[in-house]
Formats: structure tokens, sequence, C-alpha cells
């Protein structure tokens, strides 16, 4: 047991990690056969191509709770809620309101079957959701057609980087649990922090690369209770709250606030007695201005800022 169990450290470990980046200017265009003009050099390929395989061949169960996407919807009510009341605060809106988004352009990068993107509908806003996975698309569009709150939503196959390329602007961008799957978390968080209006809001999550993280996200929920196919995450891909911090203030991102340890919530929502520490170190920011007042979400935990 504690030989496989080291085996599988080694190999979750060793897998390519790119971490804050300047370093690391040429790996997203080599996967991605960049070719390297000036705008593309700006805001390289976000795709890792093994990693976008992964959830190409789990498309078909983004609706079924109980399948490999088992996490996220137990996840999300609190990211919601830490989402709603976030922005409501920032975005000096109703947190009262059935609708308190209303008049909010929000893209969710890498939306998946749009277990995001749909309550982010709901509540009012105007819903564009991307993803690198054609199948993800086609399942969140044939899911969100059948509910007229949702069937708004614009749904498209495409990056973060190509909607800069289109001159696309948001006041709202959010991207949770997708930082960890891209070529480089740098240039990734560049991207975003461009499709973002100034004094627009960005919201991102991962899950920390803790010692509980390597032993819950990846060692029980992949090998033990077998939620996730085996190899999903790479601990050595995942961000530290500080690290996040790091390449978010280089991407020009002011972080206001942080939040995070879910450890409580697969207990609660799930009544399991484990913890899982998949924590949600996200980062809210406004560009080129003053810091407001925010405090932190009753929702989950606030995390001390570096
Ligand atoms: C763990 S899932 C998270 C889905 C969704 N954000 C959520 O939390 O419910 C990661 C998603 O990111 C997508 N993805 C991976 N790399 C991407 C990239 N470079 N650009 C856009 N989407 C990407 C995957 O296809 C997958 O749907
Ligand atoms: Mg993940």
């Amino acid at each position: 047991m504690a030989w496989r169990l080291l085996r599988l450290w080694k190999r979750s470990h060793t897998d390519a990690a790119p971490l804050p980046s300047s370093t690391q200017e040429t790996r997203a265009g080599t996967e991605s056969g960049d070719s390297g003009d000036a705008t593309s050099t700006s805001f390289r390929s976000s795709l890792n191509e093994a990693e976008v395989a992964k959830f190409a061949a789990i498309a078909d169960t983004w609706w079924d709770s109980q399948g490999p996407f088992q996490p996220l919807h137990l996840m999300n009510p609190t990211r919601i809620s830490f989402i709603r009341s976030t922005l409501c605060r920032y975005f000096r809106k109703d947190p009262f309101s059935a609708r308190p988004f209303e008049g909010l352009k929000i893209v969710d990068v890498g939306c998946g079957g749009g277990i995001l993107s749909e309550p982010l509908a709901r509540m009012g806003a105007t819903v564009t959701g991307i993803d690198a996975v054609e199948k993800n698309i086609k399942i969140a569009q044939i899911h969100a057609a059948s509910d007229p709150l949702t069937s708004s939503i614009e749904y498209s196959c495409t990056t973060a980087e190509e909607l800069v390329k289109e001159n696309k602007k948001f006041d709202a961008v959010i991207s949770l649990e997708v930082i960890e799957h891209v070529a480089d978390p740098s240039d990734f968080c560049k991207s975003l922090a461009a499709l973002t209006v100034p004094l627009g809001a960005t919201v991102i999550s991962t899950i920390n690369r803790s010692m509980r993280s390597y032993a819950t996200a990846i060692v029980v929920a992949e090998y033990l209770l077998n939620w996730l196919p085996k190899g999903t995450h790479q601990w050595s891909r995942f961000l530290t709250p500080e690290e996040l911090v790091l390449i978010s203030e280089r991407a020009s991102i002011s972080v206001q606030e942080m939040a995070g340890e879910m450890s409580e919530i697969f207990y609660i929502v799930d009544h399991r007695q484990f913890f899982l520490d998949l924590s949600i170190p996200a980062s809210v920011h406004c560009l080129n201005s003053n810091k407001r007042n925010m405090r932190n979400s009753p929702a989950i935990q606030p995390l001390s800022l570096p």
C-alpha cells in the first residue's frame, strides 16, 4: 500500500507543472502549435491537449450528480453563494433580489456542462459560457435550452485568449476549477484580466496544493472512491493561494478578497465524515481602481492575503 502511494505521488508530482512563468515562454505555444505572432505572444494558447482530452472523455456525465463531476455538484451551492454575495457587494447589487445580477455581462471560462453558467443566468446575468471541449458545449446547450431562464446563455467552444483577440469584454470573468488544467496559469490569468472591463471583477478558484488535497482530491476521490477517473488531477498543477495571488498580481489583477477551506462542505452536503481540502482561493479584482472595502463571504472561511 505504502509503495503504491509512493508511486502515485511520484507520478502525480512529476507531471509537468508550470508555475509563475515568465520562464515558461514556449510551453503553451509548443502545445498549441502557436504561430508566435504579436497577439498570440501576449495571449498564448491556454490549451493543454492532454488535460482537455480528459474532459472530452467524460463530457456526457456533466449533469449526473453521482458521476465524475459529483465534487463540483456538491461544491456548487457554496461557490454560488460566495460569488453571489461577493459580486453583489462589489457591483452594489441588492443581494435580496431574486435576480441580483440583472445588467451584468458575465463569462464563465471553462464552463463544462454549464453547472455554474445556469445559476448565473437564473440570477439575471447575461451569460456567455465557453469551453475548450466541443462536446461539453453541446451538452451545456441542450441542458440550458430546456429552461426559459437559462436558454439565453450563449455557449461557445472557444478559449479565453480567443475572446481576447475578438476584443470581448465582460463585467465579471469567472473561471472555477480550470486554471489547474491549462497550459500556463500565468498566461491564462492575463487573458482573464484582459477580458474584464475596467472596474470589473475576476473570480478564480482552484484546489490548494496542500498535503490534504493530495490525500483527498487524488487518493480518496480518484483511487479509493473512484469518483473521478484516475489521473484527472496532477497535484503539482494545483496552486497555493500565495501562488495564485502572485500570478494574479502579475496579470494586473489586484486581489481584494480570498476565501477558501471547503473542508466542511462535504460533511454538510453529503454527510460524509471526511474532510476535503478543495479550497476556493478566489480572487476578485478591479483594474485601475481604488480598492473597495470588501468583507469576506460568510459562506466560506477567509484566507489571509500574503
Ligand atoms: C474541472 S472542469 C470545471 C468546469 C466548471 N468551471 C465548473 O467548475 O463547474 C474544467 C473545465 O475546463 C475546461 N478546460 C480545460 N482547459 C481549458 C482551456 N484552456 N480553455 C477553456 N476551457 C478549458 C474543461 O474542458 C472542463 O470543462
Ligand atoms: Mg479539477
